[in-house]
């Protein structure tokens, strides 16, 4: 099972140092990892900077990998669409991506399955450009999946979706997540979602790592009032499982 850490990880634009001395502890594939904070906290570029896609100061830890750096897979925020593509081409040229063009029976029967868990077998032959952004997203999702990932690094996959697919996604992913030892960490602004489906929270706020642990434990009262300014409270509904409601910004 895939693990990773990171040391002393940094990022900078230009001059401007967007990330500084992030460190974590040991994160264990198996399960998911959610990385919140608010807007520009660095969470995106905190993702580029462990998939290489930009660059900084520190070390980005992987063991027990077969694919080494080549196994992070990246899964950005914002899905641009090629039009010129349907989804099952531009779903097959992820795969394909980093080996040769050669398609074998597996690959097309491991595409056919992703879609099916996905719910969209039905666009495997629409155009890119025609579909909307909920779908979108959903084929993004499909994209990293037949890359097969050691490590997947989820930009906020759910904020185009409805709240069917958001929560059937999510469940799908902590379920492929134990049963392959993937290491799956995922942006999310929506808090009752880490509090539902992520082992552990990673809080980055003005680009460093404020908390991180436990879900329950880092999602707390006093959390959501220094990083996020607003009154809220964690507390157990009716079938006994942690939300927070807010009650008032600050
Ligand atoms: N390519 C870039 N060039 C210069 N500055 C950038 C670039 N990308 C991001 N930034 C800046 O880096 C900071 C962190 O941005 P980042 O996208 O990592 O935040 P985030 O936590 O993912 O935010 P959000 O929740 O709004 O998506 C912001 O101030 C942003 O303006």
């Amino acid at each position: 099972m895939v693990s990773l850490s990171l040391e002393k990880v940094g990022a900078n634009y230009g001059r401007r140092t967007v990330l500084l001395d992030v460190n974590t502890g040991v994160l264990r594939g198996g399960g998911l990892t959610a990385v919140i904070g608010p807007n520009a906290a660095g969470k995106s570029t905190l993702f580029k900077r462990i998939a290489n896609l930009t660059s900084g100061p520190g070390t980005v830890h992987l063991s027990d990998t077969a694919k080494g750096s080549e196994g992070i897979c990246y899964m950005p925020q914002d899905t641009g669409a090629n039009a010129v593509l349907t989804v099952y081409e531009s779903v097959l040229l992820s795969a394909k991506q980093g080996s040769g063009w050669k398609v074998k029976d597996a690959e097309l029967a491991e595409i056919d399955r992703v879609l099916g868990e996905l719910r969209i077998a039905d666009l495997a032959f629409r155009g890119l450009g025609e579909l909307s952004g909920g779908q979108r997203q959903l084929v993004s999702i499909a994209q990293a999946l037949v890359r097969k990932p050691e490590v997947l690094l989820m930009d906020e996959p759910t904020s185009a979706l409805d709240l069917f697919r958001q929560i059937e996604v999510l469940g799908f992913m902590k379920r492929l997540s134990a049963q392959s030892g993937m290491a799956v960490l995922i942006a999310l602004h929506d808090l009752n979602h880490a509090l539902r489906y992520c082992d552990d929270t990673i809080v980055i706020s003005g680009g460093s790592v404020l908390a991180s642990g436990p879900t329950h434990d880092v999602i707390t009262a006093d959390m959501l009032r220094s990083v996020y300014r607003v009154e809220a409270r964690v507390e157990a509904c009716s079938l006994g499982r942690p939300v927070v409601i807010v009650d008032e910004s600050l």
